[in-house]
């Protein structure tokens, strides 16, 4: 294959195990400060997020939104006659999507960057050497980034059922007819919405009582009532205790039939079959490879980054750690991970959060500001009114967290995210100009509040008030004296 190596035998000066994102981005920062890169990659480089994960997730959902505006498009004075669902062309779309993204993540691409990439598995054997493809390898430094598999659960008789998981649901040939989806995370909502609205008769099952866990609960609720609004029945509080072919029973006495159950209940990092206990890495309580701030393991020699650290499992972050743990393994740096992790749940609304949650800003005593998309003027022409954007103020009016919900409210994420980790206040975003209109002018709209607020302050008012009263008083004299 292009671009794949004959290794050689003194030693490297950075091992990366794994060419995911986290190992794909290790690789071409290693290789360009300088630093003698060997990345080996078992399966096909490019990881979960290119093959199984963000990318063909986020093209389903490209077409599953497409099929859902033209059903809504009546509400706008548009006809456009029956919808209808052509499966195929959908996982062609797909297909065509990850076709398209591949050759950056490819071997070809590596090597052009100075990669020697070896596919093959590699097994840690001591401190400092491996087994690469069955062959011996001396490393400087190894980074790990195997990243994680998804987790199915030890469900009476799930063994005996062929279920689908993140990983083999690109595979169905055919659009399930009844889908379950047990899990309510990010995935199974996400592929939930995607599956219903391509024409599946979905039921999402989730042990908690709401969709979406750990996100705002309003913005939960939204997108709980979304997906009912797609005809996705939701079961929640109800954990699946049996599986038998064609029905998962609950532990709410009930149960649900399905063609297909895709298992979404979360993701554990790959840390079988890699050596660590020969290399002298820890694991954590997790079960994930442990590491301090800077990504270094219980080993000085191996650095670890992305989902095989453990959760939150997203492909910008294993990135930004591929980073980070390539730079501090060659040139001897200490730089730490930043802990602003932004995230977006692709649904219909999209569902962006990042720092603080408004929930905790409660506790500890922060501010909120919250906009109703029902007075931003984007939303109300384009008829997607259901959402908000709240922002999360600290004592000196700093950001220090938030959540859109919206459409696009990704989009909206990313100003926000860089406000939040440079510091900046809600007198620097209200005194931005932002083009009209955009889904953006509620996050304006809710640090002019902030600052509205502050100007109402007894000493501000004051201060206000006294300054307005001199700047008068000098005016009367400048008058006089003329
Ligand atoms: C359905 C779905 C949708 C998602 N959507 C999003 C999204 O929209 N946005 C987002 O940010 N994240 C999303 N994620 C999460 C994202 O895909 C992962 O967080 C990210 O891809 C992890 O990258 P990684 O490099 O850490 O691990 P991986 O991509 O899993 O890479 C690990 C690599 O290591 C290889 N490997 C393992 N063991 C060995 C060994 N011993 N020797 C050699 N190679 C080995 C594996 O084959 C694999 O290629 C999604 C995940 C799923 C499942
Ligand atoms: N847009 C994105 O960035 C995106 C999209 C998809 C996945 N991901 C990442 O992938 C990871 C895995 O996603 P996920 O949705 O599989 O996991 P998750 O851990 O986020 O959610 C799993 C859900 O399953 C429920 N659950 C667990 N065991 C159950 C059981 N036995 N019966 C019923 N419900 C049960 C939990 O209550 C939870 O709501 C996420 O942590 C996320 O970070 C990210």
């Amino acid at each position: 294959m292009a671009g794949v190596t004959r290794l050689r035998t003194d030693p490297v000066d950075l091992l990366v195990i794994g060419g995911g994102t986290a190992g794909l981005v290790a690789a071409h920062t290693a290789a360009a400060l300088g630093a003698r890169t060997v990345l080996v990659e078992r399966d096909r480089t490019g990881g979960d997020c290119l093959w199984t994960g963000c990318v063909p997730s986020k093209a389903v959902l490209a077409a599953a939104t497409a099929a859902a505006d033209a059903r809504g498009a009546g509400a706008l004075g548009i006809g456009t006659g029956e919808v209808t669902v052509d499966f195929a062309r959908v996982r062609a779309h797909v297909q065509r999507a990850i076709a398209t993204i591949q050759p950056q993540d490819s071997p070809a691409s590596l090597a052009e960057a100075g990669v020697e990439v070896v596919l093959g598995a590699a097994v840690l054997t001591g401190p400092d050497t491996a087994l690469v493809d069955g062959r011996p390898v001396r490393f400087r430094a190894a980074l790990l980034a195997t990243g994680a598999a998804p987790l199915v659960p030890p469900i009476d008789g799930i063994d005996a059922v062929e279920v689908l998981t993140s990983e083999t649901v690109w595979d169905l040939a055919e659009l399930p007819g009844r889908l379950v989806v047990l899990g309510g995370g990010p995935i199974g909502c996400e592929l939930g919405q995607a599956y219903a609205r391509l024409g599946s008769e979905v039921t999402v099952v989730d042990g908690a009582d709401r969709v979406l866990g750990p996100e705002d609960a309003d913005a939960a609720a939204l997108v709980a009532a979304a997906l009912r609004r797609d005809g996705v029945r939701l079961r929640l509080g109800a954990e699946g205790t049996r599986v038998e072919p064609g029905l998962l029973h609950l532990d709410d006495g009930g149960s649900v039939a399905f063609d297909r159950l895709l298992v979404a209940v979360g993701r554990r990092p790959r840390t079988d079959d890699v050596g660590l206990e020969l290399a002298g890495v820890e694991l954590d309580e997790r079960g994930a490879v442990a590491v301090d701030g800077t990504l270094r393991t219980s080993n000085p020699r191996v650095w670890a980054a992305g989902d095989v650290t453990g959760g939150p499992f997203f492909t910008h972050r294993s990135g930004m750690h591929g980073s980070i743990a390539a730079s501090n393994a060659v040139l001897g740096l200490r730089r730490a991970v930043d802990p602003v992790v932004p995230r977006v749940t692709y649904t219909s609304p999209e569902v962006a959060s990042v720092g603080i949650s408004p929930a905790d800003a409660r506790e500890r005593g922060l501010t909120v500001r919250r906009v109703e998309h029902g007075t931003v003027d984007r939303a109300v022409a384009e008829g997607a009114t259901d959402g908000f954007t709240s922002l999360v103020v600290d004592r000196r009016h700093r950001l220090v967290g938030g959540v859109v919900v919206g459409p696009r409210a990704g989009e909206t994420l990313g100003e926000l995210t860089l406000a939040i980790r440079k510091g900046l206040t809600t007198a620097d975003l209200a005194g931005t100009s932002h083009a009209y209109p955009t889904y953006n002018d509620a996050l304006v709209d809710a640090a002019l509040d902030d600052v509205r607020a502050r100007l109402a302050g007894p000493l501000v008012r004051g201060a206000l008030r006294a300054a307005v009263w001199v700047r008068g008083r000098l005016r009367d004299a400048q008058r006089s004296e003329r």
